[in-house]
């Protein structure tokens, strides 16, 4: 794994976005998997400011999400749909039809997991995913003790991944309790991942990720098993200072 070492969240979401970056503009058709919560927003916002700007194009990108509640419609606030929307997709020129996120309020859910994984091997795969890192090693929403070679599935949250995401609800009592995930295994299938990391608080995720053995009660250890992952993480997160840090709702 690569670490790359930033200053701060700033630098960390200037790096992430000339990485993905250079690899959409060295393949306009690139397969692109995407991840939501707050450690990627502003790496979001320099994409659309690049596109502004450079006017790099995405008319040719195909998108994957890791994941989304389920039970929440696509205009709900809260829901990764209107995440994606508000934070990317309404300010780059990618086709509609050619961004992808799970139906968290699909009839057969379990059939909408299986059709998440077929379209992604439709499409020959991802060619990179771009992931967060929860405070007990969940990637995705795959918490501790998800077997690695689940595909896209059902899961019920940890009540510590409740609480983390509570910040975003008017109360945790509105925040759903289940998810669709990509899998771990479905993860572990991309070509290249790109690991976020902010922060004082992801400290000690990050040390158990750099440094456990590989292990089923802390999913992102198994990003040391593949063969293309770079980490950019900043200070706070690597050296993990002592120090406070207020976090706010999407930055
Ligand atoms: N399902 C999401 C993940 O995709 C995200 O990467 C992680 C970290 O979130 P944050 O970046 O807000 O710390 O937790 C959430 O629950």
């Amino acid at each position: 794994m690569k670490v790359i070492q930033t200053k701060n969240y700033q630098d960390m979401s200037e790096k992430a976005a000339q990485f993905i970056l250079e690899k959409i503009k060295s393949k306009p058709d690139f397969q692109l998997g995407l991840a939501t919560g707050g450690t990627p927003v502003t790496t979001y916002q320099n994409l659309i400011q690049d596109h502004q700007t450079n006017q790099t194009s995405y008319q040719l990108v195909t998108t994957f999400n890791l994941d989304e509640y389920i039970g929440l419609s696509n205009e709900d606030p809260n829901s990764y749909h209107y995440y994606m929307n508000k934070h990317l997709f309404s300010e780059i020129d990618i086709p509609a039809d050619q961004t992808f996120i799970p139906n968290g309020l699909a009839e057969d859910l379990e059939r909408e997991c299986i059709e998440y994984d077929a379209l992604i091997s439709k499409y020959n795969g991802i060619d990179l995913q771009i992931l967060g890192l929860g405070h007990n090693g969940h990637i995705g929403f795959n918490e501790p003790g998800t077997p690695f070679d689940k595909q896209t599935h059902i899961v019920t949250l940890a009540d510590s991944t409740v609480e983390a995401n509570a910040r975003f609800f008017d109360s945790i009592e509105d925040v759903p309790t289940q998810a669709i995930t990509m899998g771990i295994g479905s993860i572990m299938k991309s070509k290249e991942i790109l690991l976020l990391v902010s922060g004082r608080e992801k400290h000690e995720a990050l040390q158990k990720l750099l440094h456990d053995e590989v292990n089923e009660l802390f999913p992102a250890s198994i990003l040391q098993r593949h063969k293309n992952v770079t980490i950019i993480a900043d200070e706070d997160a690597i050296i993990g200072k002592d120090m406070m840090q207020s976090k706010s709702a999407y930055r």
